[in-house]
């Protein structure tokens, strides 16, 4: 009998391609990957990757005929609200929001009542301003959308916002936050049992692979009378490790932390008396 492949969707090219491709080699994943290929079969995992466009993709999960995608969590509050959302990425954040030229007052939202808006989101947009009570006048466009202000064509834009420098040199400012967003896994609703099965596996290994991503392995010499204090601070995964050092009064003490927690207490570590620290990645983490 044929063995099942789940059909994974990527897309084919933009802002989440090479983080996509990276995640699932990053999973122990290799895609034989001729740029110009729509589809491509994994070598070592049953996996079928498809490279579509984003914006096309909540209709093939809804069809069936790809299993589960990587796609922006904003393309699905979009259109997909019928998608079965999995794990969250960590890669392409943003947000949608609404803009208004800079030289314009702006004093909350009823200002936008019966103003024209130009997006590629009208579903977000329209969703947003009911809640409000507001009604605007949509201009949908595919691209470029931060421009429609400045050539008469809409009061003011929704659209993705990163760093802010597309609104920046557009002379737009951005004046209400809709929704925050990150790569995700999307999965189809018809997704078959034994499919489902696959991508539990693919889960898992994604899992291992993000949780290794915001992990640090810490390595470090504590005097023994400080080492109390040292591992308050230095909560492990289950405990820290603590090993003798030839030199009396001292240890070695090994965890591992989340990055931004070791930010946190360096300095606290260093006031207690820590010495010679190390800061290694983590290739996988299973928990
Ligand atoms: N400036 C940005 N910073 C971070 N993430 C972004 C940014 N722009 C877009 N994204 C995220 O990446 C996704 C893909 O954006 P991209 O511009 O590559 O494709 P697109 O033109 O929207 O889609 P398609 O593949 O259909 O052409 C968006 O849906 C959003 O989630
Ligand atoms: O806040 P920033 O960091 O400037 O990012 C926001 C811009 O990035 C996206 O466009 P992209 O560069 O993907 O071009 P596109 O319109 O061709 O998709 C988005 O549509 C914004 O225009
Ligand atoms: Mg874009």
């Amino acid at each position: 009998m044929k063995k099942e492949k789940l059909r994974i969707a990527i897309q084919k090219s933009g802002r989440l391609n090479e983080d996509s491709l990276k995640i699932l080699k990053d999973a122990g994943i290799s895609i034989d990957n001729g740029k110009e290929q729509l589809k491509a079969t994994a070598r070592n995992f049953p996996l079928e990757v498809m490279y579509l466009r984003n914006g096309d993709i909540p209709q093939y999960l809804r069809d069936g005929v790809v299993d589960v995608a990587i796609i922006g969590e904003n393309v699905l509050i979009e259109k997909g609200k019928d998608i079965i959302q999995g794990q969250k990425l960590g890669f392409s954040k943003c947000r949608v929001s609404l803009a208004v030229p800079k030289s314009v007052k702006y004093n909350g939202i009823r200002d936008l009542d019966g103003k024209k808006i130009a997006t590629s989101y009208p579903n977000t947009v329209n969703e947003f301003l009911e809640k409000k009570g507001i009604s605007a006048e949509l201009h949908i466009i595919n691209g470029s959308v931060e421009i429609a202000p400045n050539i008469g064509l809409a009061d003011g834009i929704c659209d993705i916002v990163s760093s802010g420098s597309t609104l920046f040199k557009n002379n737009l400012k951005e004046v209400e936050v809709m929704l925050k967003s990150e790569a995700i896994l999307a999965i189809s609703p018809k997704i078959t049992g034994e499919r489902q099965a696959i991508l539990d596996k693919l889960q898992f290994r994604i899992k291992s692979v993000l949780n290794a991503r915001t992990s640090k392995y810490i390595l470090l010499n504590s005097p023994n009378d400080k080492l109390e204090k040292i591992i308050a601070l230095l909560p492990g995964m289950r405990s820290p490790t603590v090993l003798p050092l030839a030199e009396e009064g001292w240890s070695s003490v090994h965890t591992v932390i989340n990055e931004e927690r070791f930010w946190e207490v360096i300095d606290e570590l260093k006031e207690n008396g820590a010495e010679g620290i190390l800061v290694a990645p983590i290739e996988k983490m299973v928990i």
